[in-house]
């Protein structure tokens, strides 16, 4: 599952937790992104700390597992190449990448979009709030890509940070150790205090 997790919260791990029941996969490889190209519009937080925060939040699930090959390439971020580094790393391994139904909706203005499904079959979440139109979905061959219906939890990165920037609590949407460390590291400062 690759994400820009800044921060990770518990609408990634519901999906992740999910798709590996549906598919009964031996692990969920969260993939932090390096230079997210995409959301070059707005500053995104250090790598180390969206890494980190990962960890945390993945510990306690045995089926859950980081890498930080995206983290560790240089330059933008692109699938292909987080697909190629892990098959590398993984030979025997059949892949799926694990997004939201937002997500996938872009798959065709990623790098190399046509190469992605030769590489792994995809596996969209539906998530509150967006829908994945027939169009994209029809243009992805059909064995490659699966939607699966997860528990809808409404909760954005997006929205933690503007709720941690407003002083209000990110409790019970993001693990309890992510709480922490946003305290600790002084992540997503209020305005006032900038
Ligand atoms: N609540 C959710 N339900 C289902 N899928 C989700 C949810 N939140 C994120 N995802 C999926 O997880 C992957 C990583 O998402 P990302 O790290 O960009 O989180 P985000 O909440 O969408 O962040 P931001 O609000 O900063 O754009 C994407 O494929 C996204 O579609
Ligand atoms: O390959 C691309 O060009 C590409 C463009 C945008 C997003 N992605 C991947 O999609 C995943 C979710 O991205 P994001 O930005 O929603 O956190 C993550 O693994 C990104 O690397 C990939």
């Amino acid at each position: 599952m690759g994400g820009t997790f800044d921060p990770i919260h518990h609408g990634h791990l519901v999906a992740a937790s999910e798709v590996q029941a549906w598919f009964d996969l031996d692990e969920v490889v969260f993939v932090p992104t390096g230079d997210p190209w995409q959301k070059s519009d707005r500053p995104v937080s250090p790598a180390e700390d969206r890494y980190l925060m990962t960890v945390i939040a993945t510990a306690a699930n045995p089926r859950f597992n980081v890498s930080r090959v995206d983290i560790d390439r240089r330059g933008p971020t692109y699938t292909i190449d987080t697909l190629r580094d892990l098959r590398a790393a993984m030979p025997d391994a059949e892949l799926y990448f694990i997004t939201g139904a937002d997500a996938l909706a872009e798959i065709f203005t990623w790098r190399d979009a046509d190469e992605l499904f030769e590489l792994a079959r995809f596996v969209g979440c539906t998530r509150p709030g967006y829908t994945m139109d027939a169009a994209t979905l029809g243009s992805i061959p059909s064995d490659r890509v699966t939607m699966v219906e997860i528990p809808a939890l409404a909760i954005s990165s997006t929205d933690c940070r503007a709720r941690k920037q407003r002083g209000e609590p990110v409790w019970y949407l993001v693990p309890d150790g992510v709480v922490q460390y946003l305290a600790k590291h002084d992540l997503y400062p209020s305005k006032d205090q900038q």
